[in-house]
């Protein structure tokens, strides 16, 4: 008994029934089917709408068993109400009296089915059945709502989903990808074919390998490009799927492509952003490195001779300070264009970083080309900058590598170009060296020095020689120009050609040159002081010709108590070009202090007589380089003659400097140059040694 009891209990199925019933015998009769079907009901009689509304309003029933007709409800009534609800539950009549005319009629209106009263056996089966198919029904609805709730995801997602046969033929298209292909309704891609949406390279892609590797291995992915209806492009990220049916054989493909134009743009943007610097707008050191390689290889493969010039502005670092940093970026952007409009469309222009400039000629015919280029690029910077109302002279340094012969990759090329450069910079800014192979001896030479250059000053290593000049027409020594040494404890005397650039680019120049300054003063007052009035020159490089040297200048004038008169400040050209209007207001406070100017190396810059006449001038020196053979070469006879004849008609005093034979002296003298200063006269020489030579002149 117990086991049985134990079996039954656990073949008991809960069954939640509403029985629409007046008579409450025939539901339990009813029940007592239930039961004996093995189910455990849990009834629910009601009899009148209202009733029956709360109960299903309650909770939720397995079935609904309803007599057909009671006083004031039945089973048509009870059918209404459950489709007003949308309540899809199981419904059978259950009626003694009802027609089959009238059970027909139940049954469209919704009943599942209908069993007489007197015929309950049939009650059990019906409900299992009536149960079994409701739970299909149910199952089926998950099914439906699903597929709508994907379709509508599918159907409102930015990216184009298709659904495509083995030949790319379209059976389905959500709205994105209707209208990034123009198909205006909904079914007009019914058999279009996907691949005529892609242009010729991408629809090859798309055939001979997207497809046949999702056939192969289920999906492919990859970039591809669209085609709009205007014909314009949409890059597309895209990913085919092939699906295979229960034979494992490809029933379909489908296919997801996301627009990616705005990835696009900015890998663009970033692309050119790191190949390129953002001032200029020109290849940048990467783009730049890659050209050569490039260039390079083409050379190699057909024998052509490529050139790598190298460019540096001299003492830019003045231009940024003195004129600011925007000035500055402006200075290399106009740089920038002229250089651009010097090279041809097949060569590369470049900024290397900062104030350097890289060209790449290619194809060259033969090494001249490259003269021709440095003669146009000369040509373009001799011209000023015009930059926020100034007129800003520069000057480039250039250094030149040649392929093959200089180096045969790009690391070479650059390297050798680079010390070329550096090479140029050291002994003669402002001019173009080709590279030699000894430059890279003197590159680790030159950092050596520069080494030693910080410890020079305190350890009192440099020394002040002096060069007399001599008056042509009293024959006396009047002045002297002040030219430092530098006595290297292992080199000896190095040549200030060898230092001043290092010092300049260190920014030590400016320590050094006060330490000049104040002894050269110190030595003219000395001088002074022994009844020779002599008037001390003193060199200024572009790196202390700055607003704060003024104070420099008056500071050291006092301390030595120095009439000003007696010193003279030779400056070079390009020093006063570079910022003219800053040069202009140095010069003439040193004007108003009493201080004397020269233009030191005249002939050899720009030699503008406009800005001769703006600035406060005492005297032009005449560059030793037309002096050398003035004697001999008419030209630079005829240079020497036209310098002269312009500082007279200034008003300036000229020198001849450089001036070692007696003809050369001759040539000054008879046509009225004023001081003469040269090997012929005195070498450079320390003060000791100068005396005798001044009181032997200047004591007849
Ligand atoms: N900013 C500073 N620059 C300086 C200073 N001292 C020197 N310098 C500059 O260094 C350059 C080289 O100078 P140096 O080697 O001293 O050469 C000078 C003379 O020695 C040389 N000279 C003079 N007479 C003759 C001659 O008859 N023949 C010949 N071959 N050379 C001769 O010319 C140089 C004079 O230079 P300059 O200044 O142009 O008058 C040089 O550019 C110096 O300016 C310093 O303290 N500060």
């Amino acid at each position: 008994m117990k086991r049985h009891q134990h079996r039954g209990i656990n073949k008991m199925r809960g069954l939640r029934v509403l029985i629409v019933e007046d008579s409450e015998d025939d539901a339990l009769l009813l029940e007592r089917h239930l039961r004996r079907g093995d189910y455990q009901p849990f009834v629910k009689r009601v009899e009148t709408r209202e009733t029956m509304l709360a109960a299903l309003q309650t909770q939720p029933w397995d079935i609904i068993l309803s007599d057909h007709s009671l006083p004031h409800f039945g089973s048509m009534d009870a059918l209404t109400l459950l489709q007003k609800e949308s309540i899809d539950i199981p419904f059978i009549m259950v009626s003694g009296t009802v027609g089959e005319d009238r059970a027909v009629e139940i049954m469209k209106a919704g009943a599942h089915d209908y069993i007489m009263k007197d015929n309950l056996r049939r009650l059990v089966p019906a409900v299992e059945r009536e149960l079994r198919e409701a739970n299909i029904r149910r199952q089926r609805q998950a099914v439906e709502n699903e597929r709508a709730r994907l379709s509508s995801i599918l159907e409102a997602t930015p990216d184009l989903v298709a659904i495509m046969d083995l030949e790319g033929r379209i059976h389905y298209m959500n709205q994105a990808g209707r209208q990034w292909l123009g198909f205006i309704k909904k079914n007009h891609y019914a058999g279009a074919s996907l691949l005529a949406h892609y242009p010729l390279w991408t629809a090859s892609l798309i055939r001979d390998t997207a497809i046949p590797a999702a056939l192969r291995e289920g999906v492919w992915e990859g970039e591809a490009v669209i085609l709009n209806p205007s014909g314009g492009e949409i890059p597309v990220s895209q990913v085919i799927l092939s699906h295979r049916n229960a034979l494992n054989q490809v029933e379909f493909l489908s296919t997801i492509a996301r627009d990616i134009s705005e990835r696009k743009h900015y890998e663009q943007e970033l692309q050119y952003r790191v190949t390129h610097d953002t001032l200029t707008h020109l290849p940048n050191r990467i783009l730049l490195r890659d050209r050569l390689i490039q260039v390079l290889a083409h050379a190699k493969r057909n024998q052509r001779l490529t050139a790598v010039l190298f460019l540096d502005v001299d003492n830019f670092k003045q231009i940024n300070d003195g004129l600011g940093h925007l000035t500055g970026d402006k200075c290399l952007r106009t740089l920038a264009h002229h250089l651009a409009g010097c090279i041809r469309e097949s060569d590369t222009l470049g900024r290397y970083g900062g104030d350097e400039f890289l060209i790449i000629l290619s194809d060259l015919r033969s090494y001249s080309d490259v003269e021709t280029l440095i003669k146009k690029i000369r040509a373009t910077v001799s011209q000023p900058l015009k930059l926020n109302n100034n007129d800003v002279f520069i000057t480039l340094s250039i250094g030149v590598s040649l392929y093959p012969q200089d180096g045969d990759d790009e690391e070479a090329l650059l390297k050798t170009a680079d010390a070329a450069m550096h090479t140029a910079k050291h002994s003669s800014p402002g001019q173009c060296r080709y590279y030699r192979p000894e430059m890279n001896v003197r590159g680790s030479e030159l950092l050596a020095l520069e080494t030693d250059l910080h410890r020079a000053l305190e350890r009192e290593e440099f020394v002040l020689y002096y060069q007399p000049q001599l008056d042509v027409t009293t024959g006396q020594i009047t002045a002297v120009e002040a030219l430092i040494r530098w006595q290297h404890p292992n080199r000896g005397l190095v040549s200030p050609r060898d230092f001043i650039p290092l010092l300049e680019q260190t920014g030590l120049i400016e320590e050094v040159g006060k330490w000049g300054l104040n002894t050269a003063c110190r030595q003219a007052k000395a001088w002074h002081s022994q009844g020779y009035p002599i008037r001390m020159a003193v060199n200024c490089s572009a790196r202390q010709f700055q607003q704060h040297f003024l104070d420099i200048v008056h500071q050291i004038l006092q301390k030595q108590s120095l009439d000003p008169a007696y010193l003279e400040l030779e400056v070079t050209e390009s020093v006063v070009m570079q910022d003219t209007q800053s040069a202009t207001y140095i010069l003439q406070r040193l004007k108003e202090m009493g201080v004397t100017l020269a233009i030191d190396d005249f002939g050899t810059g720009y030699s503008s007589l406009a800005y001769l006449k703006r600035f406060p001038i005492h005297s032009l020196k005449i560059d030793c380089s037309f002096v050398r053979d003035v004697t001999k070469n008419e030209e630079d006879a005829a240079i020497a003659e036209t310098i002269l004849l312009l500082g007279n008609s200034l008003g300036l005093e000229v020198v001849a400097e450089g001036v070692e034979t007696e003809a050369q002296m001759r040539f000054f003298q008879d046509r009225h140059c004023h001081r003469i200063q040269g090997y012929w006269i005195g070498r450079p020489m320390p003060a000791k040694d100068l005396f005798p030579l001044i009181t032997g002149r200047n004591n007849p």
